[in-house]
């Protein structure tokens, strides 16, 4: 099933639930998909990608209008409206601009919606072939019997389908390729364990959950053969992704273990560079709480002062190579990261 359909509403996998009690979520207004955004009801950059575009779609089909001038207006304010939602995966925005730009080409109200909705089907049926060819770049770098070491969730749940880092564990898989995987949980929202361990056992690939803190005695222990993360924008300096990867990419430069990024193109944000980009920082109750899900079951003083951020940049001088669509590029990230975008 895909993560993010349309039936004149958007749905969902509500991802705040656990794997077993998953539930679809519909989004009828603009509003509810926003907030579905904020709360990681849907999550992971390409999977924002869409459901930004979807978002666009939605607006344009939510309610009548008067004329299309009004119309118009109307897509304007909600595009801002779910860019606002999360600041640092670049892929919402450059979803709801794709979506948004094709609509705005419309000259009557059915002309629009149309157009809104083809390009989000359309971004959507690209996101699944561009990690379908992630996947088979980035098998190349997998060998056989290779143990490699993720962290959040990168797999058909943060994606509409297949997945980033996870597609190319897949990808490795169905080329007969006996991989491991060690999965970080990934605190505070622990998209390892839930999403990701599950997953994979779902696939019926070897996975071994650790904590975040274990990282380093698995690689320590020759337990790690590579290093395999997703991305959430992709700067002229670093690498955006969920907080820990940093961390790990810290340790795998100290142990000698490859460490790559899976990203689509659309995670490449070339012109900046890692200072001009906002690190979204989130509540404190994903901390104080044992998992936000139960709040009646607090594991810190409840007026402790927190730092949640979300993400965490890894400077690109860790990064062995970056797996797109287009090919594996490897440094120096100056030269050949602008040749893959301009291919
Ligand atoms: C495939 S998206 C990049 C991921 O590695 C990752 O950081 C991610 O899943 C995004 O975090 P999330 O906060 O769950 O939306």
């Amino acid at each position: 099933m895909r993560t993010i359909f349309w039936d004149n509403c958007v749905k969902l996998i509500d991802q705040t639930k656990l794997p077993e009690k998953f539930e679809i979520l519909e989004c009828k207004r603009v509003e509810e998909l926003a907030e579905a955004i904020k709360k990681l009801a849907v999550r992971g950059a390409p999977a924002l990608e869409a459901a930004g575009a979807y978002g666009i779609a939605l607006a344009a089909h939510e309610r009548d209008f008067s004329s299309v001038d009004e119309m118009k207006e109307h897509l304007k304010k909600s595009a801002e409206l779910l860019a606002s939602t999360r600041p640092t995966a670049v892929n919402l925005f450059v979803g709801i601009e794709r979506a948004l730009n094709a609509a705005l080409k419309g000259e009557s109200v059915e002309e629009i919606r149309k157009l809104a909705l083809k390009e989000a089907e359309k971004i959507a049926e690209e996101d699944v072939e561009r990690n379908k060819l992630m996947g088979r770049f980035g098998a190349k770098l997998i060998e056989d019997g290779d143990t490699i070491l993720t962290i959040c969730n990168t797999g058909r749940l943060a994606t509409v389908d297949w997945g980033t880092a996870l597609g190319v564990i897949r990808s490795a898989v169905e080329e007969g390729k006996r991989v491991k995987v060690i999965a970080c949980e990934t605190r505070p929202l622990n998209q390892g364990s839930r999403l990701t361990a599950w997953e994979l056992m779902q696939d019926g690939i070897d996975v071994t959950l650790i904590a975040d803190s274990m990282a380093g005695i698995v690689m320590q222990r020759g337990m790690v053969d590579k290093v395999i993360v997703g991305a959430d924008r992709i700067v002229r300096d670093a690498v955006f992704n969920k907080i820990g990867t940093y961390t790990l990419a810290v340790l795998a430069k100290e142990h000698g273990i490859p460490f790559f990024v899976a990203a689509p193109l659309t995670t490449f944000d070339w012109e900046r560079e890692a200072k001009d980009v906002e690190i979204e920082e989130r509540s404190k109750e994903e901390l104080i709480y044992c998992h936000i899900t139960c709040k009646n079951r607090l594991i810190a003083p409840k007026d402790v002062e927190v730092f949640n951020p979300a993400f965490d940049a890894t400077p690109l001088k860790y990064v062995s190579a970056i797996i797109t669509e287009r090919g594996v590029v490897f440094p120096p990230y100056e030269e050949n990261v602008p040749k893959i975008l301009k291919k």
